[in-house]
């Protein structure tokens, strides 16, 4: 078991995703299986949106789970009061620390931003709950300034800060820069929130956790402002097996949540999707499959089990005999040469024009005609 943690934010940047909406039903849903799968701390939303969000995240709340329970606020009483309301125990602040964040947000008013933050951490220390501070776009703010801001979270008491790369803008070197000046400058553990504006979010989330951040913002599928954030799935099958940590995550249930996630957000994932794509362990390729074949570890770098899926060997376009051969003997067929060669050369056409592999029965029908055809033509040589 590793010390990082994993802080679900599919609740909250999840649901920020233009057009994604989840019910209560939907929202309880998603809380209790990350729960269950032993997810340790989930953004469950923003309090401040209103009465029906509060009346959500209090139900969360009273579900008593295992996992901590986080509401997201801006640096505002107000805010803060509305996640009281709701029960929850730990909130998180956050607030603008770039340039063109304050310049947009307070007309450049550095001192107000920090006005706020004092007050409402000050209004959540009061009432015994544990404050984490979040840097909105800290990946673009003047270091010094992000150190200063930081410090002085920490002093009011602050518990955690949150290192946000908002935009995306940072590879994996810089993030792992930036993050480990902040870690030994700091007493308190920083948490990372990276986003995937370059498709970097899970890459640059593993080089926090590399310079010394506790904790990772995920959200299932990846799901998320503009191009998505941190996917749980990708994050905690790479620190598994990238770095042997393991989390204490109950990893075969990670392809469950990502289809209850695509259901309830309206989103299904892309077949080539890292972790829980429906290609991750389906083979077609001639030399893939040969390999695989002999041995699994060949083309695969853990085995399908381990995230809820089962391995799927399909006959399509770039198929070869090995693969062929295997699939039919599961049938009671086994071809001689030749119409080994006439099946796969059928395959490849019947294939391009279906724009897929074929199905089993596709395959099997396709076999009788060609064993059809050359029986046919043996019999007029013959003549
Ligand atoms: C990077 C991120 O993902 S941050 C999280 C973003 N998430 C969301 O915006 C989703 C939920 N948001 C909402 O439901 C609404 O925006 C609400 C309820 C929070 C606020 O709604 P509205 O009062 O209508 O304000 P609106 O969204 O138009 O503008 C944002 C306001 O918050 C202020 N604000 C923005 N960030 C912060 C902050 N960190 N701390 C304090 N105030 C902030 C803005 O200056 C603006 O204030 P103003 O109304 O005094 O001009
Ligand atoms: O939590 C914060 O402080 C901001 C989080 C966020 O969604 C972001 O910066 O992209």
């Amino acid at each position: 078991m590793n010390k990082t943690l994993i802080n679900d934010t599919t609740l909250r940047d999840g649901e920020q995703a233009a057009g994604v909406a989840f019910s209560v039903e939907e929202k309880i849903a998603i809380a209790k299986f990350l729960d269950a799968i032993g997810v340790h701390e989930i953004e469950v939303g923003i309090p401040a949106m209103g009465k029906a969000e509060q009346q959500a995240i209090a139900t969360i709340v009273n579900l008593d789970l295992q996992a901590q329970l986080l509401g997201w606020n801006r640096a505002l009483i107000s805010d803060i009061q509305a996640s009281v309301s709701c029960g929850l125990q730990r909130v998180h602040i956050s607030v603008p620390v770039s340039a063109i964040q304050i310049a947009a947000k307070f007309q450049g008013q550095w001192q107000v931003v920090l006005q706020k933050l004092r007050e409402s951490i000050s209004f959540a220390v009061d009432r015994g709950l544990f404050v984490s501070v979040g840097g909105e776009d800290s990946s673009r703010a003047e270091e010094n300034f992000l150190l200063d801001v930081v410090l002085a979270a920490q002093e009011w008491g602050a518990s955690r800060f949150r290192f946000c790369d908002t935009v995306g803008i940072l590879d994996p070197f810089a993030t792992y820069a930036k993050v480990k000046h902040l870690v030994t400058s700091l007493a308190i553990p920083v948490e990372m929130h990276t986003h995937n504006d370059f498709g970097l979010a899970t890459a640059n989330a593993l080089a926090g956790i590399k310079a010394g951040a506790l904790s990772v913002n995920t959200t299932v599928n990846g799901l998320g402002e503009r191009a998505g954030n941190a996917a749980l799935e990708e994050v905690v099958m790479a620190l598994k097996h990238l770095y042997h940590y393991d989390l204490g995550i109950d990893t075969r249930r990670l392809l469950e949540i990502s289809q209850l996630v695509a259901s309830a957000s309206g989103y299904g994932v892309p077949p080539w999707k890292a972790i829980v794509g429906e290609n991750t362990f389906t083979h077609e390729s001639g030399i893939h499959a040969h390999g695989v074949l002999q041995n699994p570890h060949t083309y695969e770098p853990y085995a399908p089990e381990e995230v809820g899926r089962e391995r799927r060997l399909v006959v399509g376009k770039h198929s070869g005999r090995h693969l062929l051969s295997s699939v039919l003997q599961q049938h009671g067929i086994i071809l001689n040469n030749e119409e080994t060669q006439s099946v796969l050369d059928a395959v490849r056409q019947e294939s391009v024009e279906k724009k897929r592999s074929l199905t089993p029965q596709e395959l099997l029908d396709l076999v009788r005609v060609q064993q059809h055809s050359l029986a046919t033509m043996a019999i007029k040589s013959d003549c």
